[in-house]
Formats: C-alpha cells, sequence, structure tokens
C-alpha cells in the first residue's frame, strides 16, 4: 500500500490544491455540525473500521472496506460520498459507482490516487485501493464458474498525535454530514459501459410522460404498470418472482423510443445504466457489469436487433460468427440467477426491426410488455405543439391533423419543424407547407408506382396477346402439319 501512495502523490498534486480550498471553506459549517454526532451513528462507525497500530510509524491509520459480508459499509459510503463532493469541484476525470441501497453519488477514484483533505487545521490522508477476488458460482446444473469481482477499501491516515481527533471528530463528522446529505435530492445519473467499469454523466433529459407523444391509453398503462411495479416489493417477494420488469420498445426510428426510457427513469427515480454490448468482451463480464449495477434502475439495451447475433443459439453459423455476448448469455443477463443479486430493476430493450429478435427475446414473461411507438397520430401532434409551444387550439391544426392522419411522419420529424422558429404561427405555417410537400411527393409516387404498374399490367397482357398468337399460329402450323401429313399419308397411299 505504502509504494502504491508514494507513486500516486505526484500524479495528484493539482487536484491536492482544489481540495484544500475547497476544504478551508466548508470548515465553518463543519464545526457547526460535529458537536451533535449522535451516540449510535458514533458506535456502528467503530464497528466498520480496521485501525492499524504500527509502533513504529509516525502516522496512524485505518482501513475502511466497501463491504461487509455482502452489505456495503456505511462508513465507506459515507466517505466516499464526502470525497466525491470534493473531487466533484476539480476537473479531473473519475469513475462513478453508486451504492446499492439508495441514490447517493460516488466517485470513485482511480486505485491508489490520493486525497488530502484539511479540517481544522489537520491534515486527513485519503487513499482508495481496489483488489480483485476471485468470485465462484454454480448455475442450475451444479456447473461452477469463476470470476474477477473488485473490492474496495479507503485507507485513512494522519500524524499519531491527531488519532483522537480523526476518531473523536472527523469521522462523526463525516457520518453526520452523509445522514444530512443523502436524503436531499440527487441528480439522476446516465451510466455507460466501457469493458468492464460503468462511468457516468448527470442525466438531464426533460423527457416525462406529459411530454411523450403517444396513443394516450397505452400512457396510462405504462404508468399504471409502472406505479404497480414501484409498490410491488412484497407482491414480488410472495410469488417469488424478482422484483424487475422488461419491457420491449420498438418501432420505426424517431418514434421516442429513446425519450420514453427516460421519461421512465425520471417517472421512477431511477438512474439508467446504458449498456453498450459492443464494448462487452464476454458472457462472463457481462455478468461483471450486472453485479456493479445497482438497485433503483433502468438497464436499457438500444438497437438489440444490431447488438446480438440473431437465432445464433441452433446456427451452426454461429461458430464463424463467434459473438462477444451470445444470446444465451444475455437471456441469462435478463433473467437468469444472476439477475436476482438485485432488485427494483427495470430492463428495457429498443429495436426498430422487432420481427428480426429471436422469438427468445419475445417469450412471455422475458419482456413483459411490448410497447409499440409509431408515426405521428392528431392527438401526438397536438401534445408536441404543446411541450414546445404551449397552445392547445390553432386555426391551422385541422389542414395539419388532416395531412398528419394520411402521411407517415415521425414525432421526431414533427418536433424538428415546431422548433425552428419560437413564433407559433411561423412553425405551422412552415410545418404545413412541410406536410404539403411530403403529401404531394407521397401522391407523385404513387402515382409513378401506379403507372409502374400500369405499363407492367399492360406488358403482361401484350406478352399474353403475343403468346397466344404464337400458340395459335404454332396451332395452325400443326394442324396444316397434319393436313400435310394426311396428304403425306394419302400419298403414300397412292
Ligand atoms: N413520441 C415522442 N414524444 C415526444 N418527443 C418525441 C417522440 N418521438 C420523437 N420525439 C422527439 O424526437 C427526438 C428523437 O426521438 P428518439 O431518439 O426518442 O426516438 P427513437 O425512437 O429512440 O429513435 P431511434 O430508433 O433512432 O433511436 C427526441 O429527442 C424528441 O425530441
Amino acid at each position: 500500500m505504502a509504494s502504491n501512495s508514494k507513486k500516486s502523490m505526484s500524479s495528484s498534486k493539482g487536484f491536492l490544491a482544489t481540495t484544500a480550498s475547497i476544504a478551508a471553506s466548508a470548515m465553518l459549517a463543519r464545526s457547526l455540525y460535529y458537536e451533535f454526532v449522535p451516540e449510535e451513528v458514533r458506535k456502528s462507525m467503530f464497528s466498520q473500521i480496521k485501525i492499524f497500530h504500527n509502533l513504529l510509524s509516525r502516522e496512524f491509520s485505518m482501513v475502511i472496506h466497501d463491504k461487509e459480508g455482502l452489505t456495503t459499509n456505511n462508513v465507506y459510503k459515507a466517505s466516499m460520498t464526502y470525497l466525491s463532493s470534493l473531487v466533484s469541484h476539480s476537473t479531473q476525470r473519475v469513475r462513478v459507482k453508486q451504492f446499492d441501497d439508495d441514490k447517493s453519488l460516488v466517485i470513485s477514484l482511480d486505485s491508489g490516487q490520493k486525497i488530502i483533505d484539511v479540517f481544522e487545521g489537520i491534515q486527513f490522508k485519503w487513499c482508495l485501493y481496489c483488489s480483485r477476488n476471485n468470485v465462484t458460482s454454480k448455475d442450475s446444473d451444479g456447473n461452477l464458474s469463476f470470476m474477477l469481482s473488485n473490492s474496495y477499501s479507503l485507507e485513512l491516515s494522519c500524524k499519531k498525535e491527531h488519532k483522537d481527533k480523526a476518531l473523536d471528530v472527523y469521522l462523526p463528522w463525516i457520518m453526520n454530514w452523509w445522514n444530512n446529505t443523502k436524503n436531499q435530492n440527487t441528480i439522476l445519473k446516465l451510466f455507460l459501459n466501457s469493458y468492464e467499469d460503468w462511468s457516468s454523466v448527470n442525466l438531464h433529459h426533460p423527457a416525462t410522460f406529459d411530454t411523450i407523444a403517444m396513443d394516450p391509453e397505452l400512457k396510462r398503462t405504462i404508468i399504471d404498470d409502472l406505479s404497480k411495479f414501484k409498490k410491488g416489493k412484497d407482491y414480488y417477494k410472495s410469488i417469488g418472482k424478482t422484483w424487475k420488469r422488461g419491457y420491449l420498445l420498438y418501432g420505426p426510428p424517431g418514434t421516442g423510443k429513446s425519450s420514453l426510457v427516460a421519461a421512465i427513469a425520471n417517472f421512477l427515480n431511477y438512474n439508467i445504466y446504458d449498456l453498450d454490448l459492443a464494448q462487452v468482451q464476454g458472457n462472463l463480464q457481462l455478468k461483471g457489469l450486472l453485479i456493479e449495477m445497482t438497485n433503483k434502475s433502468v438497464i436499457v439495451i438500444e438497437d438489440i436487433d444490431c447488438s446480438i447475433p440473431i437465432k445464433n443459439r441452433d446456427s451452426k453459423d454461429s461458430y464463424s460468427y463467434r459473438p462477444k455476448v451470445t444470446l444465451s448469455g444475455l437471456l441469462n443477463f435478463v433473467d437468469g440467477l444472476w439477475s436476482s443479486c438485485s432488485e427494483e430493476r427495470i430492463i428495457i430493450f429498443t429495436t426498430n426491426y422487432k420481427e428480426q429478435l429471436d422469438p427468445a427475446l419475445l417469450r412471455a414473461g422475458r419482456m413483459d410488455m411490448h410497447i409499440y411507438m409509431g408515426y405521428c397520430s392528431p392527438s401526438m401532434f397536438r401534445t408536441l405543439v404543446f411541450n414546445y409551444h404551449h397552445i392547445e387550439h390553432h386555426s391551422l391544426f385541422e389542414q395539419i391533423e388532416a395531412l398528419i392522419k394520411d402521411l407517415e411522419i415521425t414525432p421526431a420529424t414533427i418536433s424538428e419543424h415546431l422548433l425552428r422558429s419560437d413564433d407559433v404561427d411561423v412553425a405551422l405555417q412552415e410545418l404545413l407547407k412541410f406536410l404539403q410537400l411530403s403529401k404531394q411527393e407521397a401522391l407523385d409516387k404513387e402515382n409513378e408506382k401506379n403507372k409502374k404498374n400500369a405499363g407492367k399490367k399492360d406488358d403482361k397482357k401484350k406478352k399474353k396477346k403475343e403468346k397466344k398468337n404464337v400458340k395459335n399460329d404454332s396451332d395452325t402450323d400443326d394442324n396444316n402439319d397434319d393436313d400435310d401429313s394426311d396428304t403425306d399419308d394419302d400419298d403414300d397411299d397412292f
């Protein structure tokens, strides 16, 4: 550990300066807090840290592991959340990890990286360590499989003379800070995978069920389904099912599938894990990513038809394809044993081509709801106008809606036109022109097609006629031949 720490010191210099100034500005608030640390917080805190007594060193240090068995250690959570609040002010790139049972954001530093926090004039050094452990698991057939899992620990150290301050004031202060901040509203996160890690950005997608344009009845059904799911902990337990739900969103591009995913996350107040299967090296890594995800999350795999080889399970061709993640690996991910290691999750697949998916993915019970996102209807148009211009009536609505009924226009295209001007009259005029033009183009195409078809029909008729004529000719010839032969015969007879 010591050599690791030394290595990382130099690389974190710029960051330390930022941290120090933040720490100084937080000082006043701290002194108000730490006097009110409840006794039970202090007691449970001491059970979660390991103190090291090194008689030869002039430093005091303690280690806080991320987990005790399967439960995440609260002191670790609090410390990491606190450190992340310091780090989030710096510009350095960090990886983000979130804890299982609450929404507190945690930024995990690179292993070995140090943070120095100055508290009441005392320097406290924090260092994060990561170790890889072998985890053994058994599948339903009793086969053993092994995988590597990361475990983290934080080391806190300071001069020996400040040991009491660290244990009696600094750590309890952090615990108290955490208890006070964790109930505040947090910003949702969008997690993206790169190989075996997740990184995140803030999710600021404004889509809600109010702004999604879709069939009102279908919208109500989805909202009811999600509400039932959210309150369903006991229900899922009573029926012996993992507390999760699967949705398949399908339809042409630009009909709002991604927007619906964001609306679902905003509705449930869940983070989104946007799983890119192309980044995953194999089924084992997929399991690893699954384990890293937290409860209360929406997992989305976009364009599932492009992500996984279609119908690859029985096909001999699958050997030549060699997919990184196989269909069976994905099915295990969706509802295999490993998927039950967490709860309160929504899994969403999106596709433009539902008919191309392997039936195994569509099987009843795997994806609980199949939701079709279609072309814009008049009622969807009204939702979009209201979103962008906050109006419910306009003299052009009737004309526009009549055209929308006749055309296959995506909500994305309508949105794009509505956004072209802040002036609703201008925007709707432009949209009307565009729709009229589209209608004209559609009519021209139709006419062209009809002409072609008519041409083909004429050709066919012509060919039929020609064939008939040829046949008639040959029949006549045959008859003539017959006549001839008769004559010949006659000749012979003669
Ligand atoms: N049903 C809808 N309701 C509201 N806005 C929509 C809808 N469909 C599309 N939009 C608008 O069009 C944009 C693109 O739509 P979105 O990305 O959600 O479509 P998609 O179906 O996921 O497309 P793709 O299949 O290409 O990923 C959105 O940002 C949104 O502004």
